[in-house]
């Protein structure tokens, strides 16, 4: 095996719940929304069952959560204050889950190209990925602002992976939740989905190729996935 042997290959990451535990930033901010609007806060365990579909959803699903008017947390004026908060904030509990710099550093040594492909805007996802000092990693980081349609569509995905100078026929998503692997579906990726994420759908149920516990274990599911994929091709010949 050479030693750059993933060279063109596109690794497609999800940001929340791949990369980062965003929860703790996330979480806090819909909690200041909520306090000063009167309402209880939200418990940090929910948030699995809220992020993963961008702020105004999350925004949405936690006014609901509180027993609030979904209205109310539609509001643009709403959305655009949780928006200031939450990039003043957006680093003050938020981490990579371990294992993330040593295994992008070398998949990145095994020649694959790696892009983000997230429902978070681009600029707080670069900003957040900036102060976490991950930005090095990415060709791009690409939110649903960038794109023609946002995860679950496929459309996100094959155009981050174009964005990124890399071939979507040949790209991998990891993701967390249900709109990552409904997105790689739709683009006909192999998806690896990590089991620390937040998805409100237990992550079996959500159809992945390959579950990971652990951060550091994507290498060797990327290294099923194409090995799948040479013996399949071989077989055609
Ligand atoms: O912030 C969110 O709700 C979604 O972000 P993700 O697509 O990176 O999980
Ligand atoms: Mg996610």
């Amino acid at each position: 095996m050479s030693d750059r042997d993933l060279e063109g290959w596109t690794i497609a990451f999800d940001l929340d719940g791949t990369l980062v535990d965003s929860a703790p930033d996330l979480i806090g901010t819909l909690n200041r929304m909520l306090v000063e609007e009167g309402l209880p806060p939200v418990p940090m365990e929910s948030a699995s069952t809220l992020i993963g579909s961008g702020a105004r959803a999350l925004l949405v699903h936690g006014f609901e959560a509180a027993g609030a008017p979904v209205e109310r947390a539609k509001s643009d004026e709403l959305f655009e204050r949780f928006l200031v908060d939450y990039a003043a904030h957006i680093a003050d509990g938020s981490q990579p889950f371990e294992g993330v710099v040593e295994t992008l550093e070398r998949l990145t040594a095994r020649g694959a190209i790696l892009v983000v492909a997230t429902n978070k805007r681009s600029d707080l996802s670069e900003l957040l990925l900036g102060k976490l000092d991950l930005t090095r990693h990415f060709a791009d980081i690409v939110g649903p602002d960038r794109v023609s349609a946002r995860k679950p569509s496929g459309a996100h995905l094959k155009e981050a992976v174009a964005i990124a100078g890399g071939d979507p026929e040949r790209a991998i998503m990891v993701g967390d939740a249900a709109p990552d692997a409904d997105a790689a579906k739709d683009a006909g990726m192999p998806c690896i989905l990590t089991t620390f994420g937040f998805t409100p759908t237990p992550v079996e149920d959500l159809g992945g190729d390959v579950l990971i516990d652990a951060f550091e274990d994507v290498e060797e599911a990327i290294d099923g996935i194409l090995s799948d994929f040479y013996v399949k091709r071989a077989l055609k010949f």
